[in-house]
């Protein structure tokens, strides 16, 4: 699980908040969806949870570990996918893989069988053995996503995680992402792709200015901007509706 108490971040001195006020508790067991216009602090929110950057104020916590007080024991829980993911082009997928399953103490039999396993799901097979430099963007974000999962993590964050996959990808991590859950952990994840959004989450959150704007279930969504229509209306319509101005 995730929790957000109060979460609050500014950019130097730039006066307005990236994040303001972030109160949200993510469970075990739930696909989770973030979303919010360009700006909006979903990047910043998500690398607070990774402990890549520090909240001004509040605090974050990862499986009931602060990300803050205990980084190294809080990062072991979390698999994360960056927005445009780009790992170290001088290494072969297989080393990048090898170099990660290492860092997470993942035991060679584990990692004999995990690694061949997602890289046939991604059918990443025939440029394993390439340097990272020579693959495609989507290949990138293939060998990223696989790299997340190596240690099979209780909370599994993503970044835009659909952007460069092509469809079959797409579906598979979707599966994936849904597999992950179902075996009770956390899968919180960014994204404009309202469509998927709308079919894959438990839940959702609309970030607006760095501040929510609703949280729930797509049905309590609908019900919060009330209306006789509510129950025909889209995820997008409730977006551009909760977003607008
Ligand atoms: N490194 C930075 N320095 C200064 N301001 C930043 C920095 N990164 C982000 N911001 C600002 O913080 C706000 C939130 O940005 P963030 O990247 O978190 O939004 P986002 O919701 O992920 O946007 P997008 O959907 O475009 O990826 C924006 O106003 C942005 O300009």
């Amino acid at each position: 699980m995730i929790w957000f108490g109060n979460v609050s971040k500014t950019y130097g001195k730039s006066g307005r908040p990236a994040v303001e006020g972030l109160q949200l508790s993510v469970e075990r067991g739930e696909i989770f969806g973030f979303l919010g216009p360009n700006g909006a602090g979903k990047t910043t929110t998500i690398k607070m949870v990774t402990g890549i950057l520090e909240p001004d104020a509040g605090e974050i916590e990862v499986d009931g570990i602060s990300i803050v007080d205990h980084p190294v024991e809080a990062k072991r829980k979390i698999g994360y996918v960056p927005d445009g993911a780009d790992p170290y082009p001088r290494l072969t997928g297989l080393e990048y893989l090898t170099f990660m399953a290492d860092i997470h103490q993942v035991g060679a039999d584990i990692r004999k069988q995990r690694i061949p396993e997602w890289v046939e799901r991604f059918g990443m097979e025939s440029a394993i053995g390439n340097l990272i430099d020579s693959y495609s963007r989507g290949m990138k974000q293939k060998i990223s996503l696989i790299a997340s999962m190596i240690h099979q993590p209780p909370v599994w964050i993503l970044d835009e995680p659909m952007v460069g996959l092509d469809p079959r990808s797409s579906a598979i991590l979707k599966e994936e992402m849904r597999r992950h859950s179902d075996r009770g952990n956390t899968v919180f994840f960014s994204t404009h792709v309202l469509e998927v959004a709308e079919r894959l989450c438990d839940r959702l959150a609309i970030l607006k200015e760095g501040r929510l704007v609703a949280t729930g279930k797509l049905e309590q969504l609908r019900q919060g901007t009330g209306g006789d229509v509510a129950d025909e209306q889209t995820l997008e319509n409730l977006f551009l509706e909760l977003t607008e101005g």
